[in-house]
C-alpha cells in the first residue's frame, strides 16, 4: 500500500514527542514536517534525527522571508541537510525566491502564499485587498516565475491556483480539518477529501493527527479517506 500524500506537522515541544508521533504516523504518510518549534530548539541536527527515526521524506518549514542575500545564505546553510521541501514566503518577492531556489538545488522550494490562519478580514487589515483568492493567485504566479517548484496555499484556493499554474507545480495545503474537527487558529480551511479533490498534491496536517489520543489511527483514518478520493 503506498503512503498517503500527507505531511504530518511535528509541532512538538521536544524530540521525544516528535519521534513518538513520527513512528506512529510513518506507516501511513509520505512525509513529516519539521517546523520552527523543533528546529529552533534542537538546530540542524533535528533533521537527521527525524529522518533516521522515520525513513520518510522530511519537509523543513522555516518560512524564510528576508532580503535576497540573507535568504541565499540561509538556503545554502540548510541545503546541506537535504530536506525534500523548504518553505519561503512568496511575499519576499522574485529575487528572494530565486535566491532560495539557486542555493538549495537538491531541495524543492515551496513558496507560502497567504497564511491559512489569516481570514479575509485579517488580510484586508494588512493591506491585502480583495478576495484572498486573487492575492494568492498573484503570489503564486510571481513565485513560479521566480523558479519555485511548489506552492503552499489554503485548500479553499487550491483549485484556482491549479488553474493558474498548471499541472507541473506541487501544491501543498495546510489548513486541513476533517469534517467536524475544531479549526483552532486556522481560518481558511477545508476537509482532506475536498483538498485532494480540488487538486492538492500534499496535505499538511498537524493537530488533527498529533493531538489525537492515537496519532497512528488518526493518520490511518485520513489516509484511507484520501485513497477513496484518489481512486474514485
Ligand atoms: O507552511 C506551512 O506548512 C503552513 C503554511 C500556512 O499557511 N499555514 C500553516 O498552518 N502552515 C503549517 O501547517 C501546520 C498546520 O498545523 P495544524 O493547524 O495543527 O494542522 C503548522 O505546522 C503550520 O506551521
Amino acid at each position: 500500500m503506498t503512503s498517503a500524500p500527507i505531511a504530518v506537522a511535528l509541532d512538538a515541544p521536544d524530540l521525544e514527542t516528535a519521534a513518538r508521533w513520527a513512528a506512529a504516523v510513518t506507516p501511513h504518510v509520505s512525509t513529516v514536517k519539521v517546523g520552527l518549534e523543533l528546529y529552533l530548539r534542537y538546530g540542524p541536527d533535528v533533521i537527521a534525527s527525524v529522518r533516521g527515526a522515520t525513513g520518510v521524506q522530511v519537509f523543513l518549514d522555516l518560512k524564510l522571508h528576508d532580503i535576497p542575500n540573507t535568504v541565499a545564505g540561509a538556503a545554502r546553510a540548510v541545503a546541506r541537510l537535504r530536506p525534500a521541501i523548504l518553505t519561503v514566503h512568496a511575499a519576499g518577492g522574485r529575487a528572494m525566491i530565486r535566491a532560495a531556489v539557486e542555493n538549495a538545488p537538491n531541495t524543492r522550494v515551496a513558496a507560502v502564499t497567504a497564511l491559512t490562519s489569516l481570514s479575509e478580514a485579517d488580510l484586508e487589515r494588512i493591506g491585502v485587498r480583495g478576495p484572498s483568492g486573487d492575492a494568492v493567485r498573484r503570489l503564486a504566479v510571481e513565485a513560479v516565475g521566480a523558479g519555485a517548484q511548489a506552492l503552499v496555499c489554503s485548500p479553499r484556493e487550491v483549485a484556482a491556483v491549479r488553474a493558474e499554474v498548471g499541472p507541473g507545480v506541487m501544491l501543498i495545503t495546510p489548513g486541513v480539518r476533517p469534517a467536524g474537527a475544531e479549526t483552532q487558529d486556522q481560518a481558511r480551511v477545508a476537509t482532506p477529501e475536498q483538498a485532494i479533490a480540488d487538486g492538492a498534491d500534499l496535505l499538511v496536517i498537524g493537530r488533527p493527527i498529533t493531538a489525537s489520543a492515537d496519532p497512528g489511527a488518526a493518520a490511518a483514518r485520513i489516509a484511507t479517506a484520501l485513497r477513496r478520493v484518489l481512486q474514485a
